[in-house]
């Protein structure tokens, strides 16, 4: 990625179980001076997930306490836990003239729009609804009435994809990642949000 990359915040979105975190994996791998938001949840974490790394896992409490002292530019309630993206970190790496990229559901995309509307909305699509299912099914992390409500908000969340800016499908990793990169890369004017 280089340091003549542009700063440029990018946000990546799509429904549960396309592969967003899968992708930007692969982008890390290759890139790994790619910077990614760690976002707050109250959200339990997964076998494997570490604090601070996947997320910082908090209490209803703490994220009450990010709300109230402005630190979230955008949260969410998703399928029972409450997502958000502390601030500071991304003004600061956008002031410092680096991008940032988010990954996170819609209704936090659509809070970034209205904040940043220089932000660029990058949507993961699934090849098809059948794939959609059977990648968040064979993933095996949430118990299925889980899965489901999260099959039901992903309904909405395809009828949404005419908001994004770019539409990728996630039909192959490594070629869904080369064409995240090329819009990680292309110029930009560059936004910190909130200012
Ligand atoms: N292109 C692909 N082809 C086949 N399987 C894939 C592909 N991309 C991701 N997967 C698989 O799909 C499952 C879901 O991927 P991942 O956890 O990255 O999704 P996600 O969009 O980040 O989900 P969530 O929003 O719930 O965190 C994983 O088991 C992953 O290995
Ligand atoms: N609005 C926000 N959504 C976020 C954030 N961090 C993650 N997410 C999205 O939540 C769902 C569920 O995530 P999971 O880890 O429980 O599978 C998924 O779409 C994430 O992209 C955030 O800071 N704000």
């Amino acid at each position: 990625m280089g340091s003549n990359a542009p700063a440029r915040l990018t946000v990546l979105s799509g429904p549960s179980g396309v592969g967003k975190g899968t992708v930007v994996a692969e982008v890390r791998r290759r890139h790994p001076d790619v910077w990614v938001s760690v976002s707050a949840t109250t959200r339990r974490p997964r076998p494997g997930e570490v604090h601070g790394t996947h997320y910082h896992f908090v209490d209803d409490a703490e994220f009450d306490r990010l709300i109230a002292t402005d630190g979230l530019l955008e949260w969410a309630e998703y399928a029972g836990n409450r997502y958000g993206t502390p601030v500071a970190p991304v003004r600061e790496r956008l002031a410092a003239g680096a991008p940032a990229l988010l990954e996170i559901e819609l209704q936090g995309a659509r809070q970034v729009r209205a904040r940043a509307p220089e932000a660029q909305l990058v949507f993961l699509a699934p090849p098809s609804w059948t794939e959609l299912q059977s990648r968040l099914a064979g993933r095996g992390s949430e118990p299925a009435a889980v899965q489901e409500a999260r099959l039901r908000i992903a309904q909405a969340e395809l009828d949404a994809a005419g908001e994004f800016d770019v539409v990728v499908v996630n039909d192959d990793v490594a070629r869904a990642a080369d064409e995240l990169v090329g819009l990680l890369t292309a110029p930009s004017p560059g936004l910190v949000p909130g200012e």
